[in-house]
């Protein structure tokens, strides 16, 4: 068997084609949704992503700015633009590119943005919503693993095991909770799992978010299981490649992701997602 591949370029071109839509509609209600970037130091895949980040919201319609700071720029500093950011009314949504220069503490920073411009989903007040299932902005990338799974009629997950491999607070935590709450049994497994391949060869879904390559191999794999490779690393000749040895396991596999084309770009689809509903919420 070869897996049939899960076009996050693909789907997300359909998905921004709705939030374009939406967008139209609520501009002529009088509200154009905003977006804050913002980017510290000059970490070069950082440059791209948030360049693409403020092309994405051009092309969809929405009023943007990015705040690009030089890496000396103190706590305090970016702490004072994130709350003048908070009280600007063009503003629904507030991100603060990570990682952050090490002299910079990003849990106060992103605690600091308001959680209703928090369309990044990593303020601690959005990850409580999670948690209990309350409204709150969701994490963008494992946002964007639900919409792909949904994409191949995987809505209501009710019988199927999922197994998350990693645990991090942006991606491995809010996935298992967003695939509980869509009814998945979920296991997580991290690096102090003592045997990986037995708990991914149970699975029926496996979605791969540790940086790291060859985390899942073609034997750790269940004949027919969706497999969702959220790492985005680079191999021994500089190429982009993710946690999942894409070519032994698409043999394996029922549907996969590939990397790049996957999950990367469906994490700035659900961003705009996330601007769009929170400049909606200002006009119900
Ligand atoms: N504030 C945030 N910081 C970071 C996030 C985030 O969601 N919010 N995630 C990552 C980086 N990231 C978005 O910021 C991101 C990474 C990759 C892609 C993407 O489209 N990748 C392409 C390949 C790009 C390439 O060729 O290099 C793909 O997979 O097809 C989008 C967004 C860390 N920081």
């Amino acid at each position: 068997m070869t897996a049939q591949l899960i076009d996050g370029n693909a789907l997300s071109r359909q998905l921004r084609q709705q939030v374009r839509e939406r967008t139209t509609a609520l501009k002529e209600r009088g509200l154009t949704p905003g977006l804050a970037v913002v980017l510290v130091g000059d970490n070069p895949a950082s440059q791209v992503y948030v360049r693409n980040k403020v092309k994405a919201c051009e092309e969809v319609g929405f009023h943007s700015v990015l705040e690009r700071y030089d890496a000396t720029l103190t706590e305090a500093e970016l702490l004072a633009r994130i709350e003048a950011l908070n009280q600007d009314p063009a503003i629904h949504g507030i991100l603060v590119q990570l990682p952050l220069p090490a002299h910079i503490d990003d849990k106060k920073v992103i605690e600091a943005i308001s959680p209703a411009k928090d369309v990044d989903g990593f303020h601690v007040a959005s990850a409580g919503a999670l948690l209990v299932g309350e409204a709150g902005f969701k994490a963008c990338t494992p946002y964007g693993c639900m919409k792909m799974l949904e994409s191949i009629g995987l809505k209501d997950l009710r019988g199927k095991h999922a197994v998350v491999i990693g645990r991090s607070n942006i991606v491995g935590k809010p996935m298992a909770l967003m695939l509980l709450a869509a009814n998945a049994t979920v296991t997580v497994c991290h690096s102090g799992t003592a045997d990986l391949a037995a708990m991914t060869r149970q699975a029926d879904i496996v979605v791969a978010a540790v940086g790291k390559r060859n985390v899942l191999t073609a034997d750790m794999v269940k004949p027919g299981a969706v497999v969702i490779d959220v790492g985005m690393n680079r191999n021994a000749e500089g190429k982009l490649c993710g946690d999942v040895d894409f070519e032994g396991v698409r043999e394996v596999a029922g549907w996969i992701t590939p990397v790049p084309g996957g999950v990367g770009p469906m994490t700035i689809t659900m961003l705009l997602v996330n601007t769009l509903e929170a400049a909606e919420r200002l006009r119900p």
